[in-house]
């Protein structure tokens, strides 16, 4: 009997740029059942069993709120190769709304990373190493750990998908399906990609010459050859599961974003969805979870690497406090995995999808995706010693778009950041704290009868010396912690800063349109007025620190530090802009300023420049 299945798709996904029209299900490849086959039910030798749940969408549920959990996740990430920037990415996305949260509300929240660690590719690259899987695996897991923590990624959790409790987390999962008989055993029949480790259709492979010139079948996304292959593997009954999800999605927009990444999953789902390979012959792939009870079968590498997220939440024993307050961030080449095969397995074994996936599009070289295979990487660590941490943090996370791909080149991350964490932000710092325009360095006091209260400048007494874009200033900072809010709640963290940004463009612009250096101090008027300028300038920076601090953690220490504001006053219940315009006591007013008055940011230098000025040659 031939029957149509479908498989689990490559690591190396048909997503290639931008959302919608490129994205693609593998379509089905033709499985094989022999005569007489019967299907085995092997007895899982497994340990705990989650009660039985009928399949149902599960009900609705608010992705944020005051007081509520959450696990934000990255990818878990596969150790063929060290980690470049497309993996920090994905990671400081994750940390940032962490840290976002955490400043909002007091949680409890964590954020989890860590690496995926079996497989073919894993084993296959070991041999070539001269070393064994194991050793391979703890060397390059701790390349991606300590990047993490180089980049000040604030995990909680760091996971390896080779531990004994993911082991048995696993395989728990997999006995968990098997009971409520959404397994079966059946023959599937197609081209094999070793490297890739998964069956590819007719429309995905082409033909090459070899190295010898004979003609050769080669997969078109990652050009590794193809082997016509026939083997027994497990299937899952994903297409029991097309309706449920459909539900799932239906009036629950936010639960994938930005949105035309939900969309492209809504399509997915009106296609046909077949059911899919959930193992491999062990004969073939040997670095993984034995299926249990059946050592001819391995449990397939993105099964076993999904369930990640429920080993980390403390499945199977004590996930109930954490499921489902799952956010995964990923890249779109695993959406089809995250937003289609993830939910479906969690709704086999009773659980409730996560709540929310938030996907991300690709750092691109020259318009192809950076990856670790095609061998175009650029390596975080040295962006960290040529940009700073903060420096190249800020960068990736304000130049990345979710929606789109974006082209990595070094002129950008210094012209950008020069012109706003230098320039802009660092300048303005600079030039309000400076001894001669602040000898006395404290926190100025601010005069009602010099800015006085009005929401709209018309009501202004002549008396006053703000004028309306000093009010425009004033009501666009009041908005600032709101929309940023809602611009992090969205996934849209480059947005946020764009509005940060420009408040921080709008007060250099309130501050050169006043030139307090040219007040003077001895003449009281004038002295009030300075203070004043100097007060609402200090009050703009420190909510722009404050609101930084998800981004930038080291620079906007420094700048609060600098500004005397508390470590305790810094979360975004302390985002009450200008108190005393108000009527309301100002803590800082009359406060000594912190003594570190170093530069906040250092602008970078071109390397064109810096070779220059190392050969004695002006630039
Ligand atoms: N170029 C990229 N841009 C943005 N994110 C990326 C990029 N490459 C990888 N990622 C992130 O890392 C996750 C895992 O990627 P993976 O380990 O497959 O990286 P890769 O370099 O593409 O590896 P390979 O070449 O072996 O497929 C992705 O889902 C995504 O979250």
């Amino acid at each position: 009997m031939v029957r149509q299945g479908s498989l689990l798709a490559s690591r190396h996904s048909p997503l290639a740029s931008g959302p919608g029209c490129e994205v693609s299900l593998v379509p089905p490849v033709s499985i094989v059942r022999p005569p007489g086959l019967t299907m085995r039910w092997l007895p899982a030798r497994c340990l705990l069993r989650p009660p039985r749940r009928p399949l149902a969408a599960p009900p609705r549920r608010r992705s944020s709120g005051p007081g509520r959990r959450w696990l934000l996740t990255t990818p878990i990430f596969y150790v063929n190769g060290p980690p470049h920037i497309g993996h920090l990415y994905s990671a400081l996305l994750a940390d940032a709304l962490h840290r976002h949260r955490g400043l909002l509300r007091p949680g409890p929240g964590r954020l989890a990373t860590g690496t995926d660690e079996h497989g073919l590719k894993i084993q296959q690259a070991a041999a070539a190493a001269g070393t064994s899987p194991p050793e391979l695996c703890a060397q390059v897991s701790g390349l991606f750990r300590d990047l993490f923590c180089r980049a000040a990624v604030s995990f909680t959790d760091f996971i390896r998908t080779t531990e004994p409790r993911h082991r048995r987390a696993v395989q728990c999962f997999w006995a968990a399906l098997q009971d409520r008989g959404l397994l079966y055993k059946d023959f599937y029949e197609g081209w094999y990609c070793t490297p890739d480790e998964c069956f590819l259709t007719q429309a995905q492979i082409t033909e090459r010459p070899d190295a010898q010139g004979r003609p050769c079948k080669v997969s078109l996304e990652s050009g590794h050859q193809v082997h016509w292959t026939k083997e027994e593997n497990y299937m899952f009954k994903l297409s029991e599961f097309q309706e449920p999800l459909q539900k799932w999605l239906q009036g629950n927009r936010h639960v994938i974003s930005p949105e035309p990444f939900y969309q492209v999953v809504r399509r997915w789902l009106e296609e046909d969805l077949p059911d899919l390979s959930v193992s491999r012959e062990r004969s073939r792939l040997q670095w993984g979870i034995p299926v249990p009870g059946d050592s001819t079968q391995t449990i397939y590498v993105w099964v076993d690497a999904l369930v990640n997220y429920l080993t980390v939440a403390g499945y199977p024993d004590a996930h109930h406090a954490w499921w489902p307050t799952a956010h995964h961030v990923v890249g779109k080449d695993i959406l089809k995995f995250h937003a289609i095969y993830w939910p479906a397995l969690l709704m086999a074994v009773g659980l409730d999808p996560p709540e929310q996936i938030c996907v991300h599009s690709h750092w691109t070289v020259h318009g192809q995706k950076m990856s670790k295979s095609l061998g175009n990487v650029v390596d975080p660590v040295a962006c960290f010693k040529q940009y700073t941490v903060d420096g190249f943090r800020y960068f990736l996370l304000r130049q990345g778009v979710p929606e789109r791909d974006c082209d990595y080149y070094e002129e950008k991350v210094i012209k950008l950041v020069n012109s706003e964490l230098a320039d802009a932000l660092g300048g303005l710092l600079n030039r309000c704290t400076a001894s001669s325009i602040n000898p006395s360095g404290i926190y100025p006091h601010f005069s009602e009868s010099c800015f006085r209260k009005g929401s709209d400048h018309v009501d202004v007494e002549p008396s006053g010396r703000a004028l309306a874009e000093d009010y425009e200033l004033v009501a666009s900072v009041d908005h600032l912690p709101l929309q940023v809010t809602d611009y992090f709640e969205h996934f849209q963290i480059y947005k946020a800063l764009e509005s940060i940004v420009a408040c921080v463009r709008q007060t250099n612009g309130f501050f050169q349109r006043h030139a307090p250096w040219k007040l003077c101090r001895d003449n009281p008027a004038e002295k009030c007025w300075l203070d004043t300028v100097l007060h609402v300038t200090l009050e703009c920076l420190r909510i722009y620190g404050i609101l930084l601090q998800p981004v930038i953690p080291a620079t906007a220490d420094k700048l609060l530090s600098r500004l005397a504001v508390k470590p305790e006053e810094r979360t975004f219940t302390d985002l009450t802009f200008l108190p005393r315009y108000h009527g309301k006591p100002s803590p800082f007013e009359g406060r000594r300023l912190g003594p570190d008055m170093g530069t906040l940011f250092p602008r970078l230098e071109t390397p064109g420049r810096r070779r220059m000025e190392t050969k004695g040659l002006r630039p």
